[in-house]
């Protein structure tokens, strides 16, 4: 369903340039739930962008659900991720003047407003342990539970990639365990496609497959080559 074709990334900083990504192939397939890893700084989140249409490639082919994601211009990059990817960041971006209801419910439009296939907003609120707080702005909600409305946010319209940055990377364990969790389940009974970027490793050991930053970006494959010489 994913599919990278000789794909490079980089940024220019203070006149230079750094490259950051160069990926020569790499195949996600349908239902994949992966967590990728990878020392900080290598890329992960910068991979994210380029798989969401929020970034684009300084050359090479991103092909998602067919389509070529890389060839399209930012409008149509914007529109595709909001049909087809729910992503959840790592500081939530909840809108604060908003209930958790009613930021759940800014994802579902047209026809679909109010509710999804698998049910309304507030069957979503009480899937996800927060039947009781619809009506709550997320300065009344604790971090776990602000990440669940930004879970529910990603996941309500149904997409067929979830992509998920540091997901518990703010929260306490305990928190996280209950994340890493709700996410696995959500998506784990349907063929929705999970890509998650954390540090955590008990939440990547819960994931069927592991993908090392290393092992994606051949860039960073030399880099580990070098590491290992050095050590
Ligand atoms: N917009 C930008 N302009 C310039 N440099 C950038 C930009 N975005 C990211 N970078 C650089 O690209 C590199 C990779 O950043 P990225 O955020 O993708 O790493 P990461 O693996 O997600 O790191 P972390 O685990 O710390 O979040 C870093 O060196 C970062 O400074």
């Amino acid at each position: 369903m994913l599919e990278f074709r000789e794909v490079r990334k980089q940024f220019q900083v203070a006149g230079k340039t750094i490259p950051i990504l160069d990926i020569p192939e790499w195949n996600v397939n349908q239902g994949d739930k992966i967590a990728i890893t990878g020392p900080s700084g290598s890329g992960k989140s910068t991979l994210l962008h380029l798989i969401s249409g929020i970034m684009k490639p300084d050359s090479g082919v991103i092909t998602l659900g067919g389509e070529r994601l890389s060839e399209m211009n930012e409008p149509a990059r914007d529109s595709y991720r909001s049909a087809h990817i729910g992503y959840i960041m790592q500081d939530f971006y909840l809108i604060p003047s908003l209930t958790a209801k009613e930021n759940i419910e800014m994802a579902l439009s047209g026809a679909a407003k109010g509710k999804s296939r698998r049910g309304s907003v507030d069957e979503w609120l009480e899937r996800v342990g927060l039947k009781d707080r619809g009506a709550h702005k997320p300065a009344q909600l604790s971090r776990g539970q602000q990440q669940r409305v930004a879970i529910v946010r990603a996941l309500i319209h149904e997409p067929e990639l979830v992509l998920a940055d540091e997901p518990t990377g703010s929260l306490d364990w305990e928190t996280a365990d209950e994340i890493g969790n709700l996410l696995l389940e959500l998506c784990g009974s349907h063929k929705q496609t999970l890509l998650v970027v954390t540090h955590d490793l008990n939440m990547a050991e819960r994931f069927p497959a592991t993908q090392h930053i290393h092992q994606i970006n051949r860039m960073n494959r030399t880099l580990q080559v070098q590491e290992d010489v050095a050590i």
